[in-house]
Order: C-alpha cells, then structure tokens, then sequence
C-alpha cells in the first residue's frame, strides 16, 4: 500500500490500525484522504449539525489563543472526557478526524502547516469541557486543551520512541529543541452551534500535526519522528512508528487525560493538580529566558519563564524582577532569548 498516492490515508484504513482506532476512546474516527485543513473540516461539520438542528447561523471558528473563552457557546455535544454511553455530538459528527493528506493546513497565527501526503498525523478533535456530570469547566481553565494535547502527544511520543519529547509553550512539541508536532485549538463560536446544551461550555476543536516519516522538514528547526529514530541510529532494527499507531497512543493518552482532568477540573488544573504538575514537568520553556514580542510592540519583553498561570499563561519574570503573564494570543514568539536553549 502506497500511502503517497491516490488513497493518502489507506493506512488508517487497514483492519488492525481501523480496530485500534476504534478503541482508542473517541468512538469511530473519520478518516478522510485529503481535506484542505482537519480543524476547519471538523469545525464546519459541528457548526453545520447545529444549523441543522436550529435552522440558522455562521459557521467558521476562531483560534482560541485569538478567542475568549467567556464568549463560547453553549453547546451540547461530544464531551471531553469520552466514556462508554456518551451521546455522539449533534447530527452524528464525529469526535475525531484524520486526513491522510492536508492541502491547506494551518498552524497559529494563520500560518501555513504543511506535511506531503502520507507522512504526517494530520488530525482533529471535538471537546465540549466538561465535567463529570456534565458541568462546563471554568473559562479560565479552557485555554489548558492545547497543553493536554501537547501532553497526549509528548506521553505517545515517549511510549513509541523513547525520544525525549518535550512541551513549548504554547502549542509545540519538540523533541532535541526541533519542532516535531504544532497543535491549533479552534473555538466553534455561539452564532456556529446554535446556543444550545451543556451549560456554557464551548466546543472546541483541538488539532495537531505530528512529522512522522518526513526527512526533509519546511523550515530547519522542525523534526520528524523518522529523523529522531532510523535517522540517528546506528542499528537496523529500529522502526519508525506507523501514523495509525502514533494516532491510537495520542488518542489514549488524550482520552485518559480528559476523563482525569472530567473528575475535578480546578484540582486537576489549579496549583498542584497533578494533570497540571505533569505538563510543567514536560514544560521546556520554564527555566528558559525567553523573548516575548507582543503584536504592535518593537522590542521583544526579554525575562525568564517562571511557571504557569491559571489559564496556563505564560509567567516571565523581567530584567527588573517583575512577574508578567502572556497568554497565546499576545505571544508571536517565544524562544531563548541569548544562545539556544539558554537557562536562566
Ligand atoms: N510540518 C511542519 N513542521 C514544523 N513546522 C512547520 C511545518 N509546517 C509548517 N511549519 C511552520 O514553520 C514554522 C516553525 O515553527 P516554530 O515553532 O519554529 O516557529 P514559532 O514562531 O515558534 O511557531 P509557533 O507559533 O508554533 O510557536 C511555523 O510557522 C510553522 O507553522
Ligand atoms: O504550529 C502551529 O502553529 C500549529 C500547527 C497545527 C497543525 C494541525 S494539523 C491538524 C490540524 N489541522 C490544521 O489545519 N492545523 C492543525
């Protein structure tokens, strides 16, 4: 099977890997050969499942470093923590999407992501952030999706590889300080599902790219999992992971986040929670001294990444001592500010 052809997701399709998915805690996983972007698709089926069911309203999401989460909608549909028994999203839209090739990807700030067919994990999913019994999350807290799914990616990465995969914040995991996977959390707005549902918890579509089998990246500070496996090592008999078994971990490990996270949110997520201890842990950027360019602003803020806020903003204490937060959607770019990889 040539993944690289006319079928660019036939791996997916393949009995074992299409049973493994199937398993992975997200009920049946849409596996489409090309779209033009995995979160737009999702984000369109959610918005169109909702005017079906109202009659009315607009259909396109908003990064959510670019949206508040105080003015999601209400929504019911695929919960974040997905169990045996809980109803599918509105319409039969799926908790999960997986393209075999991405045309027109995304990544922050509206920049191009871009995978050839057949070698990246190009996918999506549906979250409505709620708890246990069916209350929304606290605003504040919803911002943390992206790091659950940096966290997902790192924990299947490691159980895969064994390579050290690490969490930049906000939305990046790398592993040996090159980008290996980007991750978009895309709000559906009120207008796209109707207003309808589960308190005022908002639907979320979190994606990810993940460079699997690549050995040429778009830009140098990229990686692939083939370039930190076969690539760098001096026997024969390791193997790249499949993408159908890199998407089943990052699933489980999603899932299995989610439904802890389902159990009380603030513990998990406030100081201390240990859903939140475990992505600090993996959190590269504490202990760098980072540059942080604000939009509209000439210099960078320069100062040394402390720790986490409650919205899992970013906390740099500047030259003058002083502690700053930074949430996503201020930041364009965070890096060590002097020598890479510099430690305060
Ligand atoms: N397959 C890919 N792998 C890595 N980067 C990619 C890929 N395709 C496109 N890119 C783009 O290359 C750039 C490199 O990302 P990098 O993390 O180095 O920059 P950044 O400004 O820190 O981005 P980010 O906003 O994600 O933190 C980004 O614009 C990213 O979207
Ligand atoms: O690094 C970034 O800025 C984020 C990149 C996110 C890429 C993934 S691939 C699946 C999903 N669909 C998209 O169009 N983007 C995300």
């Amino acid at each position: 099977m040539d993944a690289t052809t006319d079928q660019p997701a036939a791996d997916y399709r393949a009995e074992d890997a299409a049973r493994a998915l199937r398993g992975a805690g997200w009920g049946e996983v849409e596996v489409l050969d090309t779209v033009a972007s995995t979160n737009a698709w999702l984000a369109e089926r959610i918005a169109a499942a909702a005017r079906d069911q109202t009659g009315g309203g607009a259909s396109h999401g908003a990064t959510l470093a670019e949206s508040s989460p105080r003015r999601a909608a209400p929504r019911d549909s695929a919960p974040c923590a997905p169990a045996p028994g809980d109803a599918a999203p509105a319409g039969s839209v799926p908790r999960a999407v997986v393209a075999g090739f991405q045309a027109g990807g995304r990544g922050r700030l509206n920049r191009q992501w871009v995978t050839p067919p057949g070698t990246a994990v190009t996918f999506s999913v549906a979250c409505v952030p709620v708890d246990h019994a069916g209350r929304a999350w606290s605003p504040e807290l919803v911002p943390w999706l992206t790091l659950l799914m940096a966290h997902a990616v790192t924990g299947a990465v490691r159980d895969l590889t064994g390579a050290p995969a690490t969490i930049k914040w906000p939305n990046d995991v790398l592993v040996h300080d090159r980008k290996l996977c980007g991750i978009l959390a895309t709000m559906v707005p009120a207008a796209a599902t109707g207003g309808t549902g589960t308190g005022s918890a908002p639907t979320v579509v979190v994606g990810a790219g993940i460079n699997v089998a690549q050995t040429e990246l778009p830009v140098p500070t990229a990686t692939s999992l083939r370039l930190e496996t076969v690539a760098g090592s001096s026997t024969d008999d390791v193997a790249v992971p499949t993408r159908p078994a890199v998407l089943t971990a990052v699933l489980e490990h999603l899932a299995d986040l989610l439904a802890r996270v389902a159990e009380d949110p603030a513990r998990e997520l406030g100081p201390h929670g240990s859903v939140r201890t475990e992505i600090e842990e993996r959190l590269d950027t504490i202990g760098r001294r980072v540059a942080v360019q604000l939009p509209g602003t000439d210099q960078p803020a320069v100062g040394t990444a402390v720790g986490l806020g409650a919205a899992g903003q970013l906390v740099v204490r500047g030259q003058d001592g002083a502690l700053r937060e930074f949430s996503a959607g201020d930041v364009v770019h965070v890096r060590p500010a002097a020598g890479q990889g510099a430690r305060a």
